[in-house]
Parts: C-alpha cells; sequence; structure tokens
C-alpha cells in the first residue's frame, strides 16, 4: 500500500489552492470593477501570447460544478482567494451587491459540500482605481484594505475561519514594484521597498481589523514564499549573496511579523533605499497572528552577481538536477528544511503549506486521459517531506497542492498547467488528471483512519 508512509494525524488537513485572477474569469461582468492585472495585461507585450484571465477558468461561473469535482475527489479544505475590486469596484465605497453574492454562494456551496474555505484577501489583484491613487505606494491603502478585509469578514466569518491577508507580499514589491514583470510592472527598489513596509502595515491593519469584528475561533494569518537558500559555491560573495536573498524575500517578511523588528543586515544593506519606519507601525505588523501559510516549490541556488542592483545576486541552475516546465529544481527537501528552520527560529502558533504544486507540459491521450506521472511523481516525494516535518513534532497543520484547475500563469499566461485539474480553455470541460486521483486515494486513504 504506497500510502503507508504518507500517513498524516487525524487533524491534518489536505487541500488544493487557487486564486480569483487566475481561474474566475468574469472580468467585466456582474458590476465587477477593474484590477491592476486587468489593466496590466491589456499593455502589448507584458503577457505571454497576449493571454488574459478575461475568461480564464470561468470559475465564476463554474464554481458549482467544480466544487463537485472537489467533492469527489475527497478534499478537506480548498483555498481560494477574494478578487477585492469585485466586491468594492473603486476599491472602497460603495458595495458591488453581485460581486458578494457570488462569495457568499462560493462559501455556501464549499460548505455544503463539507470542504473548509481557506480565504485568502489579496492575491495581487488590487482594484486599478486605488492603483491611481499611488495603489500600495500610498499608506492610505493599507487603510482601505483593513477596511475591505473587516468588511468581508463581517460578511463570510460565520462559514470562514481561516482569513490570510496577502499572498506573497514580495512578489508584489518586488516582481510588481521593481523587476516590473508583474502588476503595476514599475521599476523603483526605492518604491520596491517601500511597498515591502505598507504591504505589512496593511497587513497588520487587517489582522486587527479581522479580530475586531470577525467571529471567536476564527484563525487569522498571512501566506509567504519560503524557500531554503543555499550559495552556489563555498566563496564568501555567493554565501553572501544567499543570505541576502533569504534576508529580503523571507525575513523582510517574518521578521516584521513575528519580531517586531527588519532584519537589521538588510536595513544596512538598503541604506537610504530602506523606508522610514516607525515604532508603532511595526506594533501594527507585528500584531499576533494564528498561523502562517507557506508557499514552497523548490529550493534557490545563488550566485553572486554585481550587476543585479536590488539584491547583488541571481539563481544557478545545476545541471544534475531534474526541472519542472518552469525551469525549477525538483527538491523535495525544500519542505522538510523551510518548516525546519520556521520551526526553529520563529514562534508560530500554526503552519500550513499552502502553495507546493509542478508544472510539466500535459496532454489529452487517446485514451480522453492526462497521465501527468511526473506531477504525481513531484507530489509524493514533497508530501514525504511535509510528513517527515510532522514526525519530528513541527507543528504543520495542512498541506494544500497548487493548483485545483489549470489557470492563468501571471506573465506566462496559459502555457504552463499546474493543475490536478486539466482545464481544456476552448471549450472549459475539465479532466481529473492522474495526478488528481492519485491526490484523492491519499485523500480517502487518511480519511479512513480519521
Ligand atoms: C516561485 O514560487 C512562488 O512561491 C510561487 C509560485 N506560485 C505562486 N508563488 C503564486 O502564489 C501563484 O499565483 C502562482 O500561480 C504559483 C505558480 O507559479
Amino acid at each position: 500500500m504506497e500510502f503507508k508512509s504518507l500517513k498524516f494525524p487525524k487533524e491534518f488537513i489536505f487541500g488544493a489552492s487557487t486564486a480569483a485572477y487566475q481561474i474566475e474569469g468574469g472580468a467585466y461582468e456582474d458590476g465587477k470593477g477593474l484590477s491592476i492585472w486587468d489593466t496590466f495585461c491589456k499593455q502589448p507585450g507584458r503577457i505571454l501570447n497576449g493571454d488574459t484571465g478575461d475568461e480564464a477558468c470561468d470559475f465564476y461561473h463554474r464554481y458549482k460544478d467544480d466544487i463537485k469535482i472537489m467533492k469527489e475527489m475527497g478534499l478537506d479544505s480548498f483555498r481560494f482567494s477574494i478578487s477585492w475590486p469585485r466586491v468594492f469596484p473603486e476599491g472602497t465605497g460603495k458595495v458591488n451587491q453581485k460581486g458578494l453574492d457570488f462569495y457568499n454562494s462560493l462559501v455556501d456551496e464549499l460548505r455544503a459540500a463539507s470542504i473548509e474555505p481557506y480565504l485568502t484577501l489579496n492575491h495581487w489583484d488590487m482594484p486599478q482605481s486605488l492603483q491611481d491613487q499611488g495603489g500600495w505606494l500610498n499608506k492610505d491603502t493599507a487603510k482601505h484594505f483593513a477596511d475591505y478585509s473587516r468588511f468581508m469578514c463581517e460578511n463570510l466569518s460565520d462559514r470562514v475561519k481561516f482569513w490570510t491577508t496577502h499572498n506573497e507580499p514580495h512578489c508584489v514589491a518586488s516582481a510588481g514594484h521593481v523587476a516590473g514583470i508583474f502588476a503595476p510592472g514599475h521599476k523603483d527598489i526605492k518604491e520596491g521597498l517601500q511597498v515591502t513596509h505598507n504591504l505589512n502595515l496593511a497587513h497588520g491593519l487587517a489582522v486587527q481589523a479581522m479580530r475586531q469584528s470577525g467571529s471567536a475561533g476564527n484563525k487569522y494569518g498571512i501566506v509567504l514564499a519560503v524557500f531554503p537558500y543555499y550559495p552556489a559555491t563555498a566563496s564568501i560573495h555567493d554565501h553572501r549573496a544567499a543570505q541576502r536573498w533569504d534576508g529580503y524575500f523571507s525575513r523582510c517578511f517574518l521578521d516584521p511579523i513575528f519580531k517586531g523588528s527588519y532584519p537589521e543586515d538588510m536595513v544596512e544593506y538598503f541604506g537610504d533605499k530602506f523606508p522610514e519606519v516607525t515604532e508603532q507601525e511595526l506594533s501594527v505588523i507585528s500584531e499576533p497572528i494564528d498561523m502562517l501559510g507557506i508557499n514552497c516549490y523548490f529550493r534557490r541556488i545563488i550566485e553572486n552577481d554585481p550587476k543585479n542592483a536590488f539584491i547583488g545576486g541571481r539563481e544557478f541552475k545545476p545541471r544534475d538536477a531534474a526541472y519542472t516546465q518552469m525551469d525549477w529544481p525538483i527538491y523535495p527537501e525544500c519542505l522538510f528544511e523551510v518548516l525546519s528552520m520556521l520551526d526553529k527560529d520563529y514562534d508560530i502558533p500554526e503552519l500550513y503549506i499552502i502553495e507546493n504544486g509542478a508544472a510539466f507540459h500535459d496532454e489529452v491521450s487517446p485514451d480522453g486521459k492526462v497521465h501527468d506521472a511526473r506531477r504525481t511523481r513531484y507530489l509524493h516525494a514533497h508530501i514525504e517531506q511535509a510528513k517527515r516535518a510532522v514526525e519530528q513534532g513541527i507543528n504543520l497543520k495542512g498541506y494544500f497542492v497548487w493548483s485545483f484547475l489549470d489557470n492563468f500563469e501571471w506573465a506566462l499566461g496559459y502555457s504552463r498547467r499546474f493543475g490536478i485539474v486539466y482545464v481544456d480553455y476552448p471549450t472549459q470541460k475539465r479532466i481529473v488528471k492522474d495526478s488528481g486521483k492519485w491526490y484523492s486515494e491519499l485523500l480517502r486513504y487518511n480519511q479512513s483512519l480519521r
């Protein structure tokens, strides 16, 4: 029985993750306002093949049928995000009732299927109207985010227990404001660091706001991408470069949230580009949270690169590794190593793996099935590492695969498939891949032991 080595505690939950802009579609429907990704996709050259999230997986219309698939698979939980401009077309002020109705119905359908909703409030698709007022560079946006978070909590927290503020704020700050490859497409290091701080502030304000209005027993947190960082060689320059990547991409979020201060080495490294930070703001950012969601797909091997003006390093790709279609090295131990580091260095009540998965070239075979054996092997190997962490006493409470559906992969459009369910975009037909069937068997095995 292959699953004996994947036996988890009874309360451990298995789920699948998605995000609004990547699956919903309905981008201009029923009163939804523009998001910065709606705008970004319309800018020539931004997205591969000129793809957009206009229709995506049409989840906005097909969610009831998709939830039937989730139930048949035996998902314990479904992680999704709220499209802020679908509920607040201008980001603040007037509510779009049809947008709120959609999320109320989504949550009702999930609960009726005995699937635990796991919610993220900001998965990058912020309202364009707030971007027009400076977006995350404007500290008022942090307050608007807290008001939006409070509103959603008031309306859904009788049925939604798990609330996370941001998904990967580092991505919004670095890819969106330094590298310029994600919305809003800015390229300014000082701006990116200010956005880093403002996102942390928005997180803290939102947790405080939700705690005041949400139901007792709710769990509040954030989803961060955390990787193990390795130097490409034994040279001190590569070691320092790896430390800088870990310093910015992990600790410039983990430390203010869990320790109430930014890492001194990073404040020193960025010098006058680092934003002004007050003790009062740090007190808000470090508002205690109940859980941390982790996105971890691989390890990052870093070599020194003075030409990288932001962080002074670049990723090294060893030839002896296997790679996914994202050119990410396959290294299952990344999960155990990240969870062990977090358990050692931070005081975190509960940990969840919110995203882990792989893109491979998938095809529908003549038998009408999708035989994605590499994805099954990837999931098996990584879930084994999650089990290893649980056996070491690390307080890991759940694992969510990225993703439930093939979906819009940001600047790469629809060219990458991460789903355990295949989406034939021209027809929107769903096909549960072999990896989805394997994952379902794993869930059923663990449920049989409860
Ligand atoms: C480099 O891995 C990151 O942690 C990461 C990978 N991913 C993510 N973050 C995002 O949260 C998702 O929206 C992406 O679709 C998904 C797949 O690219």
